[in-house]
Order: structure tokens, then C-alpha cells, then sequence
């Protein structure tokens, strides 16, 4: 049966990923992982993430393993352990989304993190679904895609049907976030949840066990280029504890101000996935690959 899955690897504009009925559940792709990927790319998340319901529905390869302990699969294949890079398109050249996103899977990067905001929950526009769906074709790699929306509940499907591998929300995004969770992964993604520098991780708690991904914001939403707030050091590490004893494989993720002089403590405090716009795009395509590689080896 088609899925949504089944026309993005396949990089045809003309096959739609869009499937009968996302309210009846997303079915299990059948794709073969693409010949360009990284072996830890051709894994199904179902092997890695935690005990989602769907992770068995997830093919696209780019999930691995939560890297912590894992070999690098970089560039010099170093022997360290290094994190998922995450370049957030937001600091990419809008009007060359297409050829930007190709460029970063070229230059190793492991997740396309897409920032979603509507002018409403945070103080800017971004990314609607019909962009998330025509960049779908450009790459194999997962999109991961960050919805800054309130209310948000109704505008999972679209981005699941548009291509979205991993969706993340905000507790504040209400009404429901334990709702929210459990919608995303009936619709075959991967179910993250968003902590604003401000918000505390108590919801983290009573939400451990619906949770493939925790991202902890290390700025306030809304804009790329601010300033790395250090206290979420200390978050990091809360939430890699709370992780760590629930037992849970969800993946820990930093974003805001991440850079090569702090990404090493970031992975120090427990993350192992940093989100980068700035600095992954500083210096135009021919530097990303170069980016990519100091974010790693800084955390290495
Ligand atoms: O979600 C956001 C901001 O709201 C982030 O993804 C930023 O876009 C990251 O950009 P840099 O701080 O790395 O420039």
C-alpha cells in the first residue's frame, strides 16, 4: 500500500506522498533505503527509537541510534562518539531551499531540522506544509520538523502527509500535549516534545513514555542567530537523567546558539543531536560539509 513515505525516496515530484487517510494511520513503507545513505542511514528507527507504537512504519533511513556510544560515521570516520547534525534551514537561502537541502545531505548532515513558526507562538512566519512538501524529493534524510503553532493539533496531518519523520511541540502549544504526542505517532512520525529555555521539565515526567525525541531549547524561540543561553547545560543534564532513568532511547536535542566552541558540552551534559543554523551556513555551501565536521569533532 502506498504510504507517505513512498514518493519522497523515490524523488518523484510526481508521485504524492499524500496517503488515502492519515486519520486511519500511516502504512508501513516498503522502500528500500536509498544507495547514497550512510549504513547507519539504511537502519529502520524501529531498532533504535523508543517503544513507539509505529516505529516499525518508519523506513526512511537517517534515524540511527541515539550516537551516544556509537562510532562516528563522519567524513574521517573518527573512533568518538559523535551527535546527529541538525542543520535548521531557517539560515539556509530561501530561495534556493531545494538545492540548500541537497547540499547538507552532501555535507553529511543527519537531519533536516525545519522550523515551523506562526507569527503567533513565536513572533515570526516561516514554513507552511506545502514547502516542507516540495522540498520532500530533495533527500532521503529525515525531516524534522519543529512546530512553533499554537494551537497545533490540526496541522500534524498536514505535515506528516507533506513528509515529516519527526514532529516536535511545545507543552505550551496545548490544549493537550499527552493528546498531541499520541496523535503524532498514530500518524507514523516520531513524537518530540519542545522545552523553551523558561519551561521546566516537569512535563517531561508525566509525558516520558510518548516520546521519541526531547528537544531543549538553548534560546528563546522565534529567531536563529541569538546567543547560547548556558544555563541549559544544566537542562541538558536534568533531562538526559530523567531519560536515562525511565529507561527511555529517546533522542536529546539542543537548539539555539549552537556552535563548535559549545557543542562539545552539549554532548558532555547528555545531548545527542545539535540543531545549527547559523553555523552550519556560515560561509555558503562549500563550507557546510567543513561546518558539519567541526560540530562533530568539537563534540568528539
Ligand atoms: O528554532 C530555532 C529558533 O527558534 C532554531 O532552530 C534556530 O533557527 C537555530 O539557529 P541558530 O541559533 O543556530 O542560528
Amino acid at each position: 500500500m502506498a504510504g507517505v513515505l513512498e514518493g519522497v525516496v523515490k524523488k518523484s515530484p510526481s508521485s504524492s506522498p499524500a496517503p488515502p487517510s492519515l486519520a486511519s494511520g500511516l502504512a508501513p513503507s516498503t522502500v528500500a533505503p536509498s544507495p547514497t545513505t550512510t549504513a547507519d542511514r539504511s537502519r529502520s528507527a524501529s531498532e533504535h527509537l523508543s517503544p513507539s507504537p509505529v516505529a516499525a512504519l518508519r523506513q526512511r533511513p537517517g534515524l540511527p541510534p541515539a550516537p551516544r556510544g556509537r562510532k562516528s560515521q563522519t567524513m574521517t570516520q573518527t573512533t568518538a562518539t559523535a551527535p546527529l547534525i541538525c542543520p535548521s534551514i531557517l539560515a539556509s537561502d530561501f530561495a534556493k531551499l531545494g538545492e540548500e537541502i541537497r547540499a547538507l545531505e552532501t555535507a553529511g548532515a543527519d537531519w533536516i531540522h525545519v522550523d515551523v513558526m506562526d507569527g503567533h507562538f513565536v513572533p515570526n512566519l516561516t514554513i507552511g506544509p506545502d514547502v516542507v512538501k516540495a522540498l520532500r524529493p530533495h533527500t532521503n534524510l529525515p525531516f524534522d520538523v519543529h512546530l512553533m503553532v499554537a494551537p497545533v493539533d490540526n496541522w500534524l496531518e498536514a505535515y506528516r502527509a507533506a513528509g515529516a519523520d519527526i514532529m516536535s511541540v511545545h507543552p505550551e502549544s496545548g490544549p493537550h500535549v499527552h493528546r498531541t504526542l499520541g496523535q503524532i505517532r498514530q500518524l507514523g512520525a516520531k513524537a518530540g516534545l519542545v522545552f523553551n529555555p523558561a519551561t521546566p521539565l516537569s512535563v517531561l515526567e508525566e509525558a516520558v513514555d510518548l516520546v521519541d525525541l526531547v528537544l531543549i531549547m538553548s534560546v528563546n524561540p522565534g529567531f536563529g542567530g541569538q546567543k547560547f543561553i548556558e544555563s541549559s547545560l544544566k537542562k541538558i543534564e536534568r533531562a538526559r537523567a530523567i531519560l536515562d532513568r525511565a529507561g527511555s532511547k529517546a533522542h536529546l536535542q539542543v537548539d539555539g546558539g549552537v556552535v563548535a566552541a559549545n557543542a562539545g558540552a552539549c554532548v558532555a551534559a547528555g545531548a545527542d543531536a545539535l540543531v545549527a543554523g547559523s553555523f552550519v551556513f556560515k560561509g555558503g555551501p562549500d563550507a557546510y560539509a567543513a561546518n558539519i565536521q567541526a560540530l562533530k569533532a568539537a563534540a568528539a
